[in-house]
């Protein structure tokens, strides 16, 4: 008998519910996957932005993934936002001595414009914890921050996800079109292969948390026992459907929704 599927989101707090650890405890639940969670910063943010941030001491982040490792095994991860080298460190010790797959979304600034991790923490993670990833998730901002190069065509996203995974060493890389015009479109490669996943535009500014939403569903059909591409395919539809549904909440941009996602049907 296969075990319940579970997955371990290692991120920050949003307390109004829409992106970090929120968002990826929600997804994880409506694609029936058993999640857990390691804290990395208490972030007090909103719809219109970052106010404040704690983080956590790196003894407690690490103490956090020892109580889960010590105890429980799931069957898929992924990180979000790891604000600073000492925990990217402890992460990438730990990650070492794992074989299931890892999902990193290189969470790097809010789409606000609030900084999430340290400067010097983009050389760590694009150094020692993209190595050992199976798939990392960056949107266009972050794609060019880790190659170094300007992102201005769907040619140069795809330039940039053979970069990320020949040059940088992750598993595999899905480029998301999120900030660029028209269509909706992705690029994963895979070490071999450029995949295509595309949607129509949703003319909404409901999108906050889009990114941790996406980067959870891959996790979770990853725990479900899917290979990558369905993965990453069934998720593009989960969060288009959540963006479909996404609604005004609070006063600036608000969150996906990830219980319509039922209404259409993509959690049977
Ligand atoms: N307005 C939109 N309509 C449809 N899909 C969108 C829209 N905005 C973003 N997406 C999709 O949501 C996912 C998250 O992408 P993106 O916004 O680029 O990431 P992030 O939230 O990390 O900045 C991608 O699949 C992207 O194509
Ligand atoms: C704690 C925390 N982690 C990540 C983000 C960024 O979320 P993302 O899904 O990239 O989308 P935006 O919220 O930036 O629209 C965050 N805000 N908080």
């Amino acid at each position: 008998m296969r075990q319940i599927p579970s997955a371990l989101t290692i991120a920050g707090t949003d307390p109004s519910g829409g992106a970090g650890i929120q968002a990826d405890l929600k997804t994880f639940q409506e694609l029936k996957t058993y999640g857990m969670s390691v804290i990395t910063s208490i972030v007090a943010q909103n719809t219109t932005g970052v106010q404040d941030v704690h983080h956590l001491p790196v003894s407690m982040v690490k103490q956090q993934f020892e109580s889960i490792l010590n105890d429980i095994s799931f069957h898929a991860f992924k990180t979000g936002m790891i604000a600073n080298v000492d925990m990217m460190r402890v992460i990438s010790e730990k990650t070492s001595e794992l074989d299931v797959p890892y999902v990193m979304d290189p969470v790097m600034v809010a789409t606000s414009g609030d900084p999430l991790i340290a400067k010097e923490a983009r050389h760590f993670l694009r150094e020692h914890l993209l190595p050992l990833t199976s798939i990392v998730t960056p949107n266009i901002p972050e794609a060019a921050d880790i190659t170094g190069e300007k992102i201005d065509s769907v040619e140069d996203m795809k330039s940039a996800a053979e970069q990320i995974v020949h040059k940088h060493g992750a598993g595999a890389a899905l480029v998301k079109g999120g900030h660029m015009k028209g269509e909706a479109i992705d690029f994963l490669y895979d070490g071999n292969k450029m995949h295509t996943f595309s949607s129509e535009r949703i003319d909404t500014n409901n999108t906050h948390g889009t990114g941790c939403t996406y980067s959870a569903a891959i996790t979770a059909f990853l725990s479900l026992g899917f290979p990558l591409t369905a993965a990453v395919e069934k998720a593009k539809y989960f969060v288009t459907a959540a963006i479909r549904h996404s609604f005004s909440l609070g006063k600036g941009n608000g969150p996906t929704n990830h219980w319509a996602t039922r209404i259409e049907g993509v959690t049977k």
